[in-house]
């Protein structure tokens, strides 16, 4: 559906849809603060192994809806509003003489599986798209921009990191401080920064942006969202987490192996999701081994009637084992912890969790114990935790790396900034920083989703009665 550019006016466009108007956000634009920028064609024009043709360029009034279902029988509410966002791609002008550009590529937070193929794919998408010769790796996250020097990269140095799991670049937490990272990026001259980062990766780079804007550079910002938890908002899902729901199924294969093998066993497997369960999730629904899967977005009890004991009594009853999947965000108001605990924060400032599995395991002891003194049982715990997230990208999350760091490429070359880059109903669009640094992504519990879980294990709702 075609919308007039947004470039003409401040207000975002709108379309009528039988749910309301649709509403284009507004992305930042280099011209939003800068009078003297001049575009220039796209060397994509003159590139040997692309033959630009007519629908090759994404035009400004091409655009994602995040809305796609709508009721026709619905009556047309003109109060709501959806957004739409800008399609990803190649434009046909471009505002950065490639021979000028400086770009940038830093990782900071946890690891992903992908992580290194995104470095891979925006080196080489820069040297081969668009003829950028200076692009430099900024290392151990954040902090890295005013303690390091700068790596130059090309694409033979990053020929094979989609084979590898982790970041070359090192990654850390904390350590962001505005004022000494935008100093750097100026010292260093970096025009066009590429950020990877979850969460809280997004809010410290609204920082940056809001703060390049108010020195008004002339530096593009892209993000590049990475998330094993899939706890950002609005894109579809992270690079890298279908591959690590593919290793957290091999742990509940294990899980389910020992379960069976023991005499009333349990299987325990604890997987990461610090406030969104995604992976227990995913795991359990790919797996159908599990008998429970517990999530931080939904509260559980052990004792009493409708309690987790009372069911896995009941399920080792009827099947001689049981097959716990636990997130590790789960549960963390039930376990006991000192006043000192309760305050714990990483240095990126994120809650330290206890460990729910290691609780849940002697409490599972505890309670046979109690109820079944002389009946043999055991509970195996398995924590695959890093292993999940630091192996490489499967096939399809490497292809999402590809057109992750190849649609950060055309947007910054165009002009855009303070965006991110990512799929939104397929297709790959350009989010304005804000709304993703804002957005979480969290299982909802009232959706088909989680009910259709709730039927593989039948599990209960775990509400006291
Ligand atoms: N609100 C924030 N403002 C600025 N920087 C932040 C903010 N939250 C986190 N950061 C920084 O972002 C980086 C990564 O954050 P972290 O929460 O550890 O991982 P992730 O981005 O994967 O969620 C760290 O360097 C941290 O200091
Ligand atoms: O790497 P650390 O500091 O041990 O933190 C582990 C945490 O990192 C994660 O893997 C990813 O979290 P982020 O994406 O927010 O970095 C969480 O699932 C987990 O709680
Ligand atoms: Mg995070």
């Amino acid at each position: 559906m075609a919308i007039s550019s947004p470039e003409s006016t401040d207000l975002a466009n709108t379309v009528s849809t039988p749910a309301g108007s649709v509403e284009l956000q507004r992305l930042p634009h280099l011209t939003d603060y800068l009078s003297n920028i001049e575009t220039r064609p796209n060397p994509l024009q003159s590139n040997p192994y692309y033959h630009p043709s007519h629908g090759f360029y994404i035009s400004d009034s091409d655009v994602v809806f995040r809305r796609i279902t709508f009721d026709l029988a619905q009556t047309p509410n003109s109060g709501s509003k959806q957004p739409a966002y800008h399609r990803a791609g190649p434009r046909k002008e471009v505002v950065f003489d490639p021979t000028g550009v400086r770009a940038a590529i830093v990782t900071c937070g946890g690891l992903c599986p992908g992580m290194n193929t995104v470095i891979r794919e925006l080196v080489i998408g820069l040297w081969e798209l668009y003829g950028v010769r200076r692009i430099f790796g900024v290392g151990a996250g954040y902090r890295g921009f005013y303690s390091r020097d700068p790596v130059e990269l090309n694409p033979k140095l990053v020929h094979n990191l989609h084979k590898k799991g982790g970041t070359i670049l090192e990654t850390s937490r904390g350590g962001f401080d505005l004022g000494k990272i935008v100093d750097a990026i100026e010292r260093h001259g970096f025009n066009q920064l590429y950020i990877i980062g979850g969460d809280g990766t997004m809010r410290g780079a609204v920082k940056i942006f809001d703060e390049i804007r108010r020195r008004k550079l002339n530096i593009g910002v892209a993000g590049i969202p990475k998330t094993v938890d899939n706890d950002i908002g609005i894109i579809d899902r992270s690079f890298g987490f279908q591959t690590a729901v593919e290793m957290a199924q091999q742990a509940i294969a294990a899980g389910h192996v020992e379960a069976e093998s023991g005499v009333n066993g349990i299987g325990l497997v604890k997987l990461m999701g610090r406030s969104t369960g995604h992976i227990a999730l995913h795991a359990t629904l790919s797996s159908r081994d599990v008998d429970c899967c517990l999530i931080p977005e939904t509260p559980f009890f052990l004792e009493g009637k409708g309690g987790l004991l009372e069911f896995l009594e009941n399920r080792i009853k009827e099947n001689g084992h049981a097959v716990v999947v636990v997130a590790e965000g789960a549960g963390q108001e039930l376990i006991p912890r000192t006043e000192a605990q309760k305050e714990e924060r990483d240095e990126s400032g994120n809650p330290v969790f206890l460990d729910v599995g290691s609780w849940l395991k002697s409490e599972f002891r505890s309670w046979w114990s109690r109820s079944h003194p002389n009946e043999l049982f055991t509970v195996k715990y398995i924590d695959p935790t890093y292993m999940i997230r630091a192996v490489p990208a499967n096939a399809v999350d490497n292809m999402y790396c590809t057109l992750v760091a190849h649609s950060a490429i055309h947007g910054v070359m165009a002009g855009y900034t303070g965006f991110v880059s990512g799929p939104v109903n397929g297709i790959y669009a350009y989010i304005p920083l804000v709304e993703v640094a804002e957005t979480k992504n969290e299982v909802n519990v009232k959706d088909h989703k989680w009910a259709w879980v709730r039927s593989v294990t039948n599990q209960p709702d775990f509400i006291r009665v």
